[in-house]
């Protein structure tokens, strides 16, 4: 039997009258590298929504780990094990890497704003978060500020970040979107080199990341899911060619 990790059943998301998310039943494998592709407005975005909590659906369930989860706030999900990347914004800028992940760590651990107290706790989490950026390729900038790294570094944070939580399922946004190309490589070998017991759902517009990264692949279309397979299979099917060609016509 398959060990489904993260599911939805006939999820549904109207905004007035128009459904962007239009009965989705998703399931991913524990262990996968599962990415969710699809066309600009193909509901992408609202689906991960849907799946973190930061929207309620229309109708339709969510299942982490077999429990149904459709109802539980976003944090609540994020101490189950479901996190997600996500930008980088203007509240980081004048943090160091090293006190954007050592403050991630101790909202983990439920020391918050009193961590500082305990002076052993303090060194313990600044020994995890220097680990965890030495991981991602940021131990030479840990010490900067986040407004002064290359992007790439800048997205790489982003990930360090959410692995602060110590996710069990991570939903990847975009981890390559506007990196230029000299930095590409950091990226796509640490994403490549995610930890194997970490399951991750993809969400990517860069087929060449998806097809090299992915052992099974999501179409989404309109809101719906128009096809599913392994890359093998999806990269071969006109279909779904068509699909990206009719929005780039
Ligand atoms: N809050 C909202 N109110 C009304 N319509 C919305 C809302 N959020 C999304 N939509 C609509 O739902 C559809 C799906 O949007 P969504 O952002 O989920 O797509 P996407 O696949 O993430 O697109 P992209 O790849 O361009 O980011 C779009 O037509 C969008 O206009």
């Amino acid at each position: 039997m398959t060990d489904i990790v993260l599911e939805t059943r006939n999820l549904k998301r109207r905004f007035g009258a128009f459904l962007a998310t239009n009965d989705v039943s998703l399931k991913v494998e524990r262990g996968a590298r599962h990415a969710l592709i699809g066309p600009n407005g193909a509901g992408k975005t609202t689906l991960i929504n849907l799946l973190t909590g930061v929207l309620p659906p229309s109708e339709g369930q969510v299942f982490l780990e077999g429990e149904d989860i459709t109802s539980m706030a976003s944090f609540r999900r994020v101490k189950r094990g479901l996190t997600r990347t996500f930008q980088i914004n203007q509240l980081f800028n004048d943090f160091t890497p090293l006190e954007t992940v050592a403050l991630a760590i101790a909202e983990r651990e439920g020391v918050g704003h009193n961590f500082w107290k305990s002076v052993a706790g303090y060194g313990r989490i600044v020994d995890e978060a220097a680990d965890l950026l030495s991981r991602f390729g940021l131990a030479s900038v840990m010490g900067e500020r986040t407004v002064i790294l290359p992007y790439g570094k800048q997205r790489l944070l982003e990930i360090a970040l959410a692995f602060a939580s110590r996710p069990r399922v991570l939903l990847l946004d975009e981890p390559a979107a506007g990196v230029p190309e000299d930095e590409r490589h950091e990226v796509l070998s640490i994403v490549s080199a995610l930890p194997a017991d970490v399951t991750v759902l993809l969400i990517e517009h860069d087929m060449d990341l998806v097809f090299s990264f992915a052992n099974r692949i999501s179409v989404l279309v309109a809101g719906a899911l128009f096809t599913e397979g392994t890359v093998a299979e999806i990269s071969a099917d006109p279909r779904v060619k068509a699909v990206y060609l009719g929005e780039n016509a």
